[in-house]
């Protein structure tokens, strides 16, 4: 981990230590509740901290920011990003309580003061607004959009374009044709040189 970490800058001790603990705590948590498949937790680094992070490595959300993750599952991209930026708000939201009971739990165990979890369909939540919404392997960019749209803020100029950041992998063209949206396309092989992901695609759609 601390290689892959390497890649990001410098990082505080308390952020080292919550980087450091997700293996044994997630590990532990998935022997009762599944979240992670056993293939993938052998390389949680890799294919889930490493993954969640490559958004950071294209925006920098700012202080403050109150980020959405639809569909967090286990918490990805959610968890690895409230690490990575402690002083923004993170608000993790999935259909299935038991997958939060393990982030819930994950979170507290490493002390991390800036994630809230809540159980429902995002589709539900009314009256509440963000600054970015992320997501990662949960539904076709075209119920992203629907989902999200009501609930991020709209950006003021580009240095603060809002909106949605999600991690695809799939047939992006056809997804991007039932939209109206021409969303910033990234390779995540221009970001990191090996081949390992699966949603090989970060998607910026600016509001
Ligand atoms: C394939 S999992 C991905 C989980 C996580 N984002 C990750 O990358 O490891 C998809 C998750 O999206 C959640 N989900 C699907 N539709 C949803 C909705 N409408 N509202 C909230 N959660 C949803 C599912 O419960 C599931 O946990």
């Amino acid at each position: 981990m601390g290689l892959i970490l390497q890649y990001f800058g410098d990082f505080t001790e308390p952020q080292l230590q919550q980087f450091a603990a997700l293996d044994e705590l997630y590990t532990d948590w998935n022997s009762k509740i599944n979240v992670i498949s056993r293939k993938d937790i052998d390389s949680l680094y890799l294919n889930h901290v490493l993954h969640s992070l490559t958004i950071a490595a294209f925006v920098e959300f700012k202080p403050g920011m109150e980020i959405i993750d639809i569909g967090t599952g286990g918490g990805f991209p959610g968890i690895p990003l409230a690490i990575f930026f402690p002083e923004v708000q993170f608000h993790l939201v999935d259909s299935i309580n038991k997958k939060l009971k393990v982030v819930a739990g994950v979170a507290e165990a490493i002390g991390l003061k800036n994630v809230t979890t809540q159980h429902t369909r995002v589709e539900e939540i009314k009256n509440r607004k963000f600054d970015f919404a992320v997501s990662r392997a949960v539904a076709p960019l075209r119920s992203l959009l629907q989902w999200s749209n009501p609930l991020v803020r709209k950006g003021h100029d580009l240095e603060h374009a809002n909106g949605l950041i999600c991690l695809k992998g799939g047939d992006l063209a056809a997804e991007i044709s039932e939209t109206k949206a021409r969303p910033h396309v990234v390779s995540i092989y221009d970001i990191f040189p090996e081949e390992y992901f699966q949603e090989k695609f970060l998607l910026h759609v600016t509001r």
